[in-house]
Parts: C-alpha cells; structure tokens; sequence
C-alpha cells in the first residue's frame, strides 16, 4: 500500500478557561490535523500543534516542516516512509515530526489489525491478544492552578475516581500555596494524593524552602521546581525529599544521559511533539526505566488526535504510573473525541491503528498549498 495523498487542516480551539501556569497562560489551542491516505483509501491522523514554551518549534516552523516533509511521501509505502523522517537528534521541528509519524504508525498499525498501542509494544503482546482493547491507561486529574480550587473542585476530582490530582503551583507566593495545599489536603480523601508542578518557578533556596513545608503533606510528585535547572542543582534537591521530582520542559537543555544515567529525578514527563514522536518517546521512557527512572507521558493541551496517540504511547509502555493525559475537559471545542475516561482511568478501544476520528460537524478545509496528491 502506498502513499496517495497528505493534507493538513488548520484548528483552533477555544479553552473553556485560560490554562494558567507559572509562565504561561494558554486561552486556545491552535495547529493542524494531519491527514495521510494510502491507495486503498486508507486515512490516517496526526496532530501538530506546537505550545510555546514546550520544548518544540514555533507554529511558522512546524508549517514549513509540514510544507517540506510531506510531498517527498507520496508514492512510498508507510513503511519506507517512517524509515525516511529524520532520527530526532537531527530533527530541528520535532512537533511536525512527531505529526508524520503518528499519521505513519497509524497506517502501518491498521495495516496489521492492531491497536496502535500493541504495534508500538512489539513482541511484548502476543499476536492472539492483541484484538483485546490496550491496557487501561491510569490518568490524573489536570486541576488548575492551586489558587482556584476549592473543596468543592476536589471532591469532585476524587468522586470522578481519580487518586492522583495534579495541580500547578509557583504562580502565587510560597507561603500563600503551602497554606492552601495544607487546606486541600483536609479535605483529600484517604488513598488520594497530590502532584504539582511549579513550571521553573524557583530560585534554589526557594524551591528548598517549598518541599520542606510541604514535608508532611500527600504529595507524590513536583515537577520542574528550578528556575535554572541543571543536573548538579536537580539531583541536590532530589536527595532531599521523598518526593518524586520531575523534568518537563526543561528536559532538552539537559544531558539527558548523565540525568537518566546518575538518576538525579526520579521521573522524567514526556511530551511526544517534544520529543519528536510516539517511537522516540517510548524508546526514551524505556531507556529511562532500564535506568530506574519513571516516565509519565503527558498532553501539551493536545486535540483529541493528540491526546489518543500520547495515550497509545502510555497503554504500550503499561507502567502502572498516572499519565497526564485528562485535559480534553479544558477544550471547549475539540477535533474529534477524545478517548472515554472512565474512574480516573482512559480507556482506548480495540479498533486497529490509532483509532482517531475527526468530528464530522467541523469542517476541515485542506490549507491551500499543504495538500499534495
Ligand atoms: O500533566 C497534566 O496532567 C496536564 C498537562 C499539563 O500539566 C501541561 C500541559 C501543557 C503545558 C504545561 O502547562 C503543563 C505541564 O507543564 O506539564
Ligand atoms: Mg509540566
């Protein structure tokens, strides 16, 4: 089966309140949904949506890489053409890259009439259960910044099933925060734990002061506390405290081998477009956990196309660990729908390849000039 035609649909979709971090505040998401059909007809997706401040390119780089990487695609087979996409150390527009190749697996999965969770698992799922829905995929809740939640927010959260709540922290001032998670965790039912994420809002001393206050509250995970992070300063803070630090964003300033290699965090969050793609992220979250370092896979605000392939990622890798893969809910407009979630758990269906489709009340117009036959 060869490649017969590629086309990308611009989107933008409103939030249905402002995503606030330390750095950021995110009111939409824009990108394009990527279309691939081979000669039998065959279409499969991917999303390209770059969020500054994320770790990939701009949305005029991801464009041009579009316009660029498609048409020398058309008339390969799927699996010509994912060998041919650049390895993604070279990659200079991994959010693009990880588009192509989404759409590629998602050929190359339907191709073998299997979810594309089980095709990214390779021989790690026997052939016979492999029509069987992918593993359940464990998911928290994406709540806000601390600031605006009340009692009210977390019981909901709790009663929804979910036991991990991640909530971001560092926009307000320490002492402000402490005393509010000292609030939530009143009303935080037994089992039920916290996992903030403070977006290198910090100075060192303050980060320190942060997780010492917050020494006897249920909190299982703080990601990126360093406003300047390196190995050195991480793997110092790690060390003293029992809570999981993570890298996000700040991921590719680092030397990711001496980070995975001295175990200075114990958990590394992983965001596909960053990384160039579903393959690149699963082989980095495997060559992590060889090392004793989780991976938690999580959404950049993705459309639903996104978020199923980051979740296909996470049901392949089936760590047991909470992924951050429940934002749909903060879009008020959506490409297609998104994975059901059910008890603070997403559930992919067993349908072959990535199993996306996009809603057919929104009317995606192939952009001029990034349709190729
Ligand atoms: O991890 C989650 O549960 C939700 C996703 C999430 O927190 C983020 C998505 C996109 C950008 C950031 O603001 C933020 C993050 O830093 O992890
Ligand atoms: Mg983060």
């Amino acid at each position: 089966m060869k490649l017969a035609a590629a086309s990308i649909h611009p989107y933008r979709l409103p939030l249905r309140s402002p995503w606030l971090t330390a750095g950021a505040r995110v009111a939409e998401r824009c990108g394009w949904l990527l279309c691939l059909q081979d000669d039998s007809g065959r279409r499969a997706y991917g999303d390209c949506a770059p969020l500054p401040g994320s770790g990939g390119e701009s949305a005029p780089a991801a464009a041009q890489a579009l316009r660029s990487l498609l048409p020398p695609l058309i008339g390969l087979t799927a699996r010509t053409a994912i060998e041919r996409l650049e390895p993604d150390g070279d990659c200079p527009a991994p959010v693009a890259r990880c588009a192509v190749e989404t759409a590629l697996l998602d050929l190359l999965a339907q191709d073998s009439g299997l979810p594309l969770a089980a095709y990214l698992s390779g021989n790690r799922l026997r052939r016979e259960t492999c029509s069987a829905p992918p593993p359940p995929v464990r998911i928290n809740a994406a709540c806000g910044i601390v600031g605006n939640l009340g009692a009210k927010d977390i019981r909901a959260a709790c009663n929804a099933g979910f036991t991990i709540l991640k909530m971001k922290v560092g926009v307000l001032a320490i002492d402000d925060e402490v005393a509010l998670l000292q609030q939530i965790a009143t009303v935080l039912p037994p089992g039920c734990r916290l996992r903030l994420d403070a977006n290198r809002a910090w100075p060192d001393a303050a980060a320190t002061r942060f997780l010492q206050a917050c020494a006897n509250l249920p909190i299982e995970m703080l990601e990126e506390p360093l406003a300047a992070p390196d190995i050195d300063r991480l793997q110092a803070l790690q060390d003293s405290t029992t809570i999981a630090i993570a890298v996000d964003e700040s991921i590719r300033h680092l030397d990711g081998e001496s980070l995975v290699g001295r175990r200075a965090v114990r958990r590394l969050v992983l965001k596909p477009p960053r990384h160039g793609g579903l393959l690149p992220t699963l082989a980095l979250a495997r060559h992590a956990s060889n090392a004793g370092v989780e991976s938690i896979i999580t959404s950049s605000l993705d459309s639903a196309c996104g978020i199923t392939a980051a979740a296909h990622v996470a049901a392949a890798l089936d760590n047991g660990l909470a992924h951050g893969l429940a934002t749909s809910a903060w879009l008020q407009e959506d490409t297609g729908s998104p994975p059901r979630t059910a008890g603070g758990l997403l559930l992919l269906d067993a349908s072959p390849g990535l199993g996306f489709v996009p809603d057919r009340q929104r009317r995606f117009l192939p952009l001029d000039g990034l349709y190729c036959r």
